[in-house]
């Protein structure tokens, strides 16, 4: 049995191997339920192959995840986590309504997510609209829509805000925080470190290993910086001097 004060993932001595060279070098670290943890980091980092582990659609080279108690990739945890790729796999065919009414048959969602997911990412007026003639933001947020159906514990989101607007980035940032607040756990991925100070924690990434795991507020003291995007480089400076 697991308690709710276990962390929703628990990472161990991760090894990723892709294309035959090692992009994950080890990496151990815990995310706590029922907040907002960022992973940030720049382009090419590791982090969609961090979060492919933690969904367990990665072939992992060494090491163990554990996602809300169980190991990552167990047939029980399919319904429990809610994953948005940021290549969103939607129907070109179907319209945005149709694909989350298709997607929600296929988990056994509750009838009215189709319509609920839809207002929450903001895509209402878009619902007749055919998946080929959405736009790069308009089929992100569907991917989004997708992945909250059926409400799962455990979101995982790589580059959800990539592409929008400030006044979207703001709504989308103020539902995770209003799904955190009703316990669902929320790994979110970004490459601008602006987004990190939005995050209740955050796991630092470069070249596959942990540069910090902390809290921004943490991270500010122990940088003596409060731009986070500075922050990032003297963790860089600090690991080259060490
Ligand atoms: N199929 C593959 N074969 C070989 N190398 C790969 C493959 N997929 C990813 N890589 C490499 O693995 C590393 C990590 O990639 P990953 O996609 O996890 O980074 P990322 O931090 O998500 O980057 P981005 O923010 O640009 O999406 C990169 O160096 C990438 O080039």
């Amino acid at each position: 049995m697991m308690n709710l004060s276990d962390p929703a993932i628990s990472v161990r001595d991760l090894r990723v191997s892709r294309g035959g060279v090692e992009v994950l070098h080890g990496l151990a670290f815990d995310v706590p339920r029922g907040q907002v943890t960022g992973l940030l980091g720049p382009s090419g980092c590791g982090k969609t192959t961090l979060m492919r582990a933690i969904v367990g659609v990665q072939v992992v080279g060494g090491g163990e995840v554990r996602v809300l108690g169980e190991p990552a990739g167990s047939a029980g945890l399919r319904r429990r986590i809610g994953y948005s790729t940021q290549s969103p796999a939607v129907y070109r065919d179907l319209t945005v309504l149709e694909n989350l009414r298709y997607f929600g048959a296929v988990l056994g969602a509750p009838k009215d997510d189709p319509e609920r997911v839809l207002t929450e990412v903001g895509l209402a007026g878009a619902a007749h609209q055919l998946g080929s003639t959405l736009s790069g933001g308009q089929l992100g947020r569907a991917g989004l829509a997708v992945a909250l159906l059926g409400r799962p514990e455990l979101l995982v989101l790589d580059e959800p805000t990539v592409g929008l607007d400030p006044v979207l980035r703001q709504e989308l940032w103020t539902l995770f925080h209003r799904l955190a607040e009703g316990g669902t756990t929320i790994l979110v991925s970004s490459h601008v470190m602006d987004e990190a100070a939005r995050c209740e924690r955050l796991i630092v990434l470069r070249q596959g290993e942990i540069l910090a795991d902390d809290t921004p507020g943490g991270l500010r003291a122990h940088t003596r910086t409060t731009d986070l995007e500075e922050a990032f480089l003297r963790l860089i400076e600090e690991r080259a001097a060490a």
